[in-house]
């Protein structure tokens, strides 16, 4: 079966012909779809496997990233959302996806006391721009299976993973949640971890595995010739982004 997926378009979306192109590269098919068109008819999603949330700066960021569409996400379709959590799907969000996931309560990071975990601005105050290593934490996550380590491009200013305490962050761990974190790389003298994330973290998962957000962009490296070094590396087939987006396909072979 080919796997369909939603790319949730939004006000201020700017990844989501590369998130689509990504999926269909993995054999997906496609489709952007913009949130007032879902929030029109919320059963839309039904026609749909997976679920991809991609970057940019939705609603400009306003009340801080993901904000915004996060809560009508919460609030508005947070029955379609079940459903199509409690059907098996999959969700994925990149970046601004990940912001948004965060805020919208779909990753299991809310307890009694609300939010267990945030994105935070990056510990320098800036946007960052640059290439990072990752290296997988857990084998929870159904998009990084029989991945070991990542080279991804991050593109953000506000990626801090924070917990609410040390407490918080080893329920996380302790689910296998913590799924990927930024690595040392041998021929790299930057601080590898680039915003300050507790633990390194560069992306986590649900409980279940299905829904996955991570600040890295896949999508950005699906050949190799995005890689800013790829006439000087040893000759390579694929950009690391690939797998990623096949894994999530091959769940529904
Ligand atoms: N590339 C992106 O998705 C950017 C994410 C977000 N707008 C930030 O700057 O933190």
């Amino acid at each position: 079966m080919t796997p369909r997926v939603l790319v949730l378009r939004a006000p201020g979306s700017n990844c989501d012909m590369e998130t689509a192109y990504a999926f269909e590269q993995a054999g997906a098919a496609a489709e952007r779809i913009h949130v007032n068109r879902w929030l029109e008819m919320p059963q839309l999603a039904g026609d749909f496997q997976i679920l991809c949330l991609p970057g940019g700066f939705s609603y400009g960021d306003d009340l801080g990233a993901g904000r915004i569409l996060g809560n009508q996400l919460r609030h508005h379709l947070s029955d379609a959302l079940a459903a199509f959590r409690d059907q098996g799907k999959l969700i994925l969000g990149i970046c601004n996806g990940f912001q948004i996931l965060v805020k919208s309560g779909l990753l299991d990071i809310d307890d009694d006391q609300g939010p267990a975990a945030t994105l935070n601005w990056n510990k320098s105050g800036r946007f960052i721009d640059r290439w990072v290593t990752l290296r997988v934490a857990s084998d929870r996550c159904v998009f990084l299976q029989g991945i070991e380590q990542l080279n991804l491009p991050i593109a953000h200013a506000e990626g801090q993973f924070l917990g609410r305490d040390e407490a918080a962050l080893d329920r996380f761990e302790d689910a296998g949640q913590l799924t990927l974190r930024y690595a040392k790389a041998d021929d790299d003298s930057r601080p590898y971890n680039p915003n300050g994330a507790a633990r390194d973290v560069a992306g986590m998962c649900d409980r279940s595995g299905r829904v996955f957000g991570l600040m890295p962009h896949p999508e950005r490296f699906i050949d190799r010739t995005q890689h800013p070094q790829w006439t000087r590396r040893p000759k390579f087939d694929e950009g690391d982004g690939l797998q990623l987006f096949r894994n999530a396909v091959q769940y529904f072979a």
